[in-house]
């Protein structure tokens, strides 16, 4: 039996579950100033915290809608802030938290939870499965050209920090979203302002306008050396663009600022066609592939319903999900969509893997060949693959 309780935070306990938070992560407790800033990202009602009675873990979390394949928008929840004392660590408090969440994000009607985490080894046991990857690389300023035939449409406007932090959230929404990408509520943008404020008042942004308006946007900001030799970077924050004009507008526009000698773009979509707009494509070098977003389905019936598929023989699939046992079962997957069903299994699956799957970050076959997926049906599992493929790489994007 435990010995401690779970309940949601008052409003007036945010600072304390922030403050113990930081320093599971090594931060100290904000300071007055920084937490009136920091106030605004907290949800009311969506921070949960463990008593003992002192509190001694917590997470908060946020509603948004995330971008599956086939272009539809469900209801997630973001979950960020989990930590737990480090003298109470190891006796269950997260595996309580995390349960508590999922019920309670169920009942609100949420298809998915995702997030970002701090290790790999941690959320694989609630039901995340890691569902987006993601590339680092660099650019050579000095040698890297556009190719000739580059699209060329439209204007580059240059906006400073507060201005930006205004009209970026409607550029944002009125892009194209691809797969794995989510809404950014409010309390997102104040903690993207928050940021951007401590950590990088230079911070600049790019809107690129096309024949429609805004339809893509980049900031960065640049460290370096502020006298000779000025050896300077430039460190992309965040880039999104709805069409292949606004992306090599965006990236003429980086490519000619002054005094940089490297352009670095973090966690990017794997598949963004950056080598493709250079003349000579090794003047852009992949620093690192990282994992992303790690996605729970919280509803597997709808988040299954929810997408689209590619054609191929329709598959049965067995889910297990002992945390949400509601979502164990079969389920009859085709080109056409996907119900429950009672018909024999073809591939049996846990629902780590399951959202390993669902956004195309992973072929079933791959998931099979390493374990994880036991296979009735050898055809099932290519049957599978060309269900689950998805045209772009799905990618997340926004960083909480
Ligand atoms: C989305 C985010 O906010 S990411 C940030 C996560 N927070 C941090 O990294 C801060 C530092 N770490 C912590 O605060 C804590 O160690 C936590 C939150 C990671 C874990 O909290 P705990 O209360 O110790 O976890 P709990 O005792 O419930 O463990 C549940 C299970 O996870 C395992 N586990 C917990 N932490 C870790 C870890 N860091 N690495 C590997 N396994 C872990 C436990 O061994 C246990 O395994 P079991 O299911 O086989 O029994």
């Amino acid at each position: 039996m435990s010995d401690f309780e779970i309940r949601t935070l008052r409003t007036d306990e945010h600072r304390a579950a922030s403050d113990l938070f930081r320093t599971t992560v090594h931060a100290r407790p904000s300071d007055d100033a920084e937490w009136e800033r920091f106030a605004g990202v907290y949800q009311a009602g969506w921070a949960v915290g463990a008593f003992d009675p002192e509190l001694i873990g917590t997470a908060r979390s946020f509603d948004a809608e995330l971008t599956v394949p086939g272009g539809a928008r469900l209801p997630t929840v973001g979950v960020t802030g989990v930590g737990v004392r480090a003298d109470r660590t190891r006796r269950g408090v997260l595996r309580a938290l995390m349960t508590a969440q999922l019920e309670d994000f169920k009942a609100r009607g949420a298809v998915f939870s995702n997030l970002l985490a701090s290790e790999a080894s941690i959320y694989g046991r609630f039901g995340y499965g890691l569902a987006t990857r993601c590339r680092t690389y660099s650019v050579d300023r000095h040698r890297a050209r556009l190719r000739p035939d580059v699209p060329l449409d439209g204007e580059v406007e240059l906006l400073e920090l507060e201005r930006a932090l205004k009209v970026l959230p409607d550029v944002y929404e009125r892009i194209g979203h691809r797969p794995g990408m989510m809404t950014r509520p409010e309390v997102l943008w104040r903690l993207y302002g928050n940021h951007a404020r401590k950590d990088h008042p230079t911070l600049k942004a790019l809107v690129h306008h096309g024949a429609d308006g805004p339809d893509g946007y980049a900031t960065y900001h640049v460290s370096g050396q502020h006298t000779y030799p000025w050896t300077k970077q430039l460190e992309l924050v965040d880039m999104f663009a709805g069409t292949p004009a606004a992306f090599a507008g965006l990236w003429r526009f980086l490519l000619g600022v002054d005094l940089v000698d490297t352009i670095v773009a973090e966690e990017r979509a794997m598949d963004e066609p950056i080598e493709l707009l250079l003349a000579d494509h090794r003047r852009c070098t992949v620093d690192r592939f990282a994992d992303e977003h790690w996605l729970r389905l919280v509803d597997v019936e709808k988040a299954l319903r929810g997408r689209e598929y590619g054609h191929a023989d329709p598959v049965v699939v067995e889910v297990t999900d002992p945390l949400l046992p509601a979502n164990s079962g079969a389920y009859r997957i085709t080109p056409d969509g996907a119900e429950r069903t009672g018909e024999p299994a073809a591939l049996r699956l846990d629902v780590t893997t399951l959202a390993m799957a669902y956004l195309g970050t992973w072929r079933p076959s791959a998931l099979a060949d390493a374990g994880r997926i036991e296979v009735r049906d050898p055809a099932a599992a290519v049957a599978a693959d060309r269900l689950f493929a998805t045209r772009v790489a799905s990618w997340c994007g926004t960083h909480f």
